[in-house]
């Protein structure tokens, strides 16, 4: 029995880890595929989140070799003031506090996506949270209401996987930028949680910039190559991510598939600063508001429904195939640092 779950530890540990490799290698443009990161906004709970999964699953496959497909799992909400803080803070928005209950339910779903096959990507809001799961995390992100917070630099600076730094909330990429440079050094910050009180953090050269709109969208290609170019510059490898949601949709979950629609004709014409697509999809689209929350629609921001996630992939899929073709023909226009 105890070699069983040994031999199951070390599986789902080397499947952690080459994942990991393989965003990272994604971002810096070793592996020519585009990083796909789907699912929920949130999630609310864990029945339809493993649906929805199990779903993705079967996408990741379709398009193995064209997207790297790794399913959104976001536990934790920042709120712009006031709202439900997630799954991880506030299970079943019962109001308890049950953050334990929390940990243990987003590990458990965590677990549950890596033993299908599926990597995860969190966003590391609180710091004792992003430490108890990174364990089960391939890929992290930093969001625009903290980029510019030097806690947060300094966990992704110790963080052993890629963190997607977004824009602020203003829409300024240069924030995302600055972010994931500070990120690459080592830094040392006072901690209650490591040894005698100081975190040492070595610095970690994979993190990049996010673009996911402010009070305008800049999902545009000049964005992207602005930003690569600001990336570059700071000597950083990582290639731009666009999120398909927030400032990017204006908040209107339908327009997602026409900014996808707008990516995936650019990867199409042979653009290579975009390396990542993040998407807000569930099972179904829209969303509903709590306390009435229906089984499989966000509770949080608006998502795609399964079909338009579906059609996204395609297009996407297609796209980053139609560029590798492209790639093969003529030389690399920028140099990888
Ligand atoms: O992605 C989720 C939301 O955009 C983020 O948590 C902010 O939400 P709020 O403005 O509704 O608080
Ligand atoms: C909160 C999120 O995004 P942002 O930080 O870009 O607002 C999110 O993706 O859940």
């Amino acid at each position: 029995m105890h070699h069983v779950s040994h031999m199951m530890h070390d599986r789902l540990n080397g499947f952690i880890m080459r994942s990991r490799h393989e965003v990272r290698s994604v971002l810096c443009g070793n592996d020519d595929r585009l990083l796909a990161i789907v699912g929920p906004c949130s999630v609310y709970d864990t029945a339809s989140a493993s649906e929805y999964y199990a779903r993705l699953l079967v996408q990741r496959h379709l398009h193995g070799s064209t997207l790297l497909t790794v399913a959104r799992a976001f536990f934790e909400k920042p709120r712009t003031i006031l709202g439900w803080k997630g799954l991880l803070v506030d299970p079943g928005a019962a109001g308890t506090g049950d953050i334990a209950l929390g940990l243990r339910m987003s590990r458990k779903l965590l677990l549950y996506t890596n033993r299908l096959g599926l990597p995860a990507c969190a966003e590391c809001l609180s710091i004792p949270a992003a430490l108890s799961m990174a364990d089960l995390l391939s890929c992290g992100a930093i969001g625009a209401r903290t980029v510019e917070s030097q806690p947060h630099r300094e966990l992704a600076s110790c963080a052993p996987y890629a963190i997607l730094m977004k824009n602020d909330t203003a829409g300024n990429a240069a924030a995302a930028v600055r972010a994931a440079v500070a990120a690459r050094h080592a830094h040392a910050s006072p901690s209650l949680l490591w040894g005698a009180g100081i975190a040492r953090t070595v610095g970690n050269p994979y993190c990049t910039a996010v673009l996911r709109g402010g009070a305008s969208p800049n999902y545009g290609a000049a964005h992207s190559d602005r930003t690569r170019t600001e990336l570059s510059a700071a000597g950083m490898a990582g290639r731009v991510g666009i999120d398909a949601s927030h400032g990017n949709s204006l908040r209107d979950h339908r327009r997602q598939a026409f900014v996808c629609s707008h990516v995936a004709l650019r990867l199409r014409d042979g653009e290579r600063d975009t390396a990542c697509m993040v998407l807000e999809s569930h099972i179904h689209d829209g969303a509903t508001m709590l306390p009435h929350a229906a089984y499989g629609t966000s509770v949080t921001d608006g998502c795609m429904g399964w079909a338009e996630t579906v059609a996204a992939l395609r297009a996407l899929s297609t796209s980053a195939n139609l560029r590798r073709a492209r790639t093969e023909k003529s030389p690399m226009r920028r140099p990888r640092t």
